[in-house]
């Protein structure tokens, strides 16, 4: 159960509490004969309140009213309770205090969620209410009527009423405010998260989050048996091309390289910058015939095009391992790394994958 449906469930308790009080001292009330209704009307009157109420507490607290616009369904238990404190007051003249005192200690369950126009249609409905229950009892009772004083109690009703309205919408005020401020927070986490993983200049993983992931790689091996490959992309003689066109060139040639590895790669592989001009690529659940394919075909592609608006031809060395079960990622970068400094050695622009835990096996000759 999520901590929204947990808050909502314990307002609602508190609500029901509020509820049960008053219902408690209407209850007091029949028996002190204070009330117009006979037993079966009271049982009624507060059974079906009661029935009503426990409906909707189950559609909020089973999580169906998730669907609706407002999943704590405020307005109608407001609007219900409301109701059934207007016919008590109908049934119950006497009893006019302790209900005008019910009816305020519902307005406060609005803040969390009505805007002020909601509260100040749930205030303009109260007072449609609680005037037609005084119509009402004058008419029916032919009781005493004296105007100033209701006039009296209807205004200062009135004024607690828009006074409720009022700070409703100081409320909504500032819980717009919260959320809004919870959004951006929100968002500025996510990017803090973003930033703390990526590579700036290529948008790839950056080397913390390469070594993070290689530990999960190793475990999910060593668990579950998942084979996996790690290969070191390095580009040939990059800093000539920094000399000849200048860094800035440089970067857009490390962000377009980069942009041709993430697309040569699966969504469950990963592509991290290692570091200047040498990138790491992880390719799961491959072995390293297959992987060795990959990524011959990856230097075959960085070959057939050129790269930043210099149209710079590029080569690229590959050195390609298989994770050893029980060995760890060191191990593991540091044969990677051995392979691509043979490919360097043997020419440059070539894959050098491991034979299994033998020799190095050359996949193209240099150019
Ligand atoms: N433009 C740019 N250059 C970088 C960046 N990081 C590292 N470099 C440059 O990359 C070059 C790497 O040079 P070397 O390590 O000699 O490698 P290389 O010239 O590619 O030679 P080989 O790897 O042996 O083929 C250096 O000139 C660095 O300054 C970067 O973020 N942007």
């Amino acid at each position: 159960m999520g901590q929204l449906r947990r808050d909502i469930i314990r307002r609602h308790g508190l609500a029901a509490s509020g509820a049960l009080v008053f219902s408690l001292l209407f209850l007091a009330g029949y028996y002190l004969q204070l009330t117009r209704l006979s037993g079966n009307q009271l049982v009624l009157l507060l059974g079906s309140f009661w029935l009503i109420q426990a409906g909707l507490l189950y559609w909020v607290c089973s999580g169906r009213a998730e669907r609706c616009k407002d999943p704590s369904l405020t307005v109608p238990f407001m609007l219900l309770s409301i109701s059934y404190f207007t016919i008590m007051l109908m049934s119950a003249p006497a009893l006019r205090p302790v209900l005008l005192l019910a009816y305020l200690t519902v307005m406060p369950f609005g803040v969390f969620r009505l805007t002020w126009k909601g509260y100040l249609g749930v205030g303009l409905f109260t007072m449609a209410c609680y005037t037609s229950a005084i119509l009402y009892f004058q008419f029916d009772s032919g009781g005493l009527w004296i105007p100033q004083l209701e006039a009296f109690l209807g205004i200062t009703f009135f004024a607690c009423i828009m006074a409720y309205t009022v700070m409703g919408r100081e409320f909504t005020i500032l819980r717009d405010a919260y959320r809004r401020k919870n959004r951006e927070l929100r968002r500025a986490m996510v990017r803090i998260e973003e930033l703390a993983v990526t590579d700036e200049l290529t948008g790839l993983f950056n080397r913390r989050y390469l070594l993070r992931t290689l530990e999960k790689q190793r475990a999910l091996a060593e668990r579950e048996g998942l084979p996996f490959v790690l290969a070191f992309v390095d580009i040939d003689h990059f800093k000539q091309i920094n000399d000849l066109h200048g860094h800035k060139v440089g970067d857009q040639v490390l962000a377009e390289l980069s942009a041709v590895l993430k697309m040569s790669i699966r969504e469950v592989d990963l592509a991290a910058r290692y570091g200047g001009e040498e990138f790491v690529l992880l390719l799961s659940g491959l072995a390293l015939a297959d992987a060795g394919q990959v990524l011959e075909r990856i230097r075959l592609q960085v070959m057939e095009r050129t790269f930043s608006q210099a149209q710079i031809p590029l080569t690229v060395s590959i050195g390609v391992a298989q994770y050893h079960p029980g060995e760890d990622a060191d191990e593991l970068l540091n044969r990677a790394d051995r392979l691509l400094y043979d490919a360097k050695r043997g020419g440059r622009n070539q894959v050098k994958t491991e034979t299994c835990r033998g020799p190095v096996r050359s996949l193209a000759e240099p150019s």
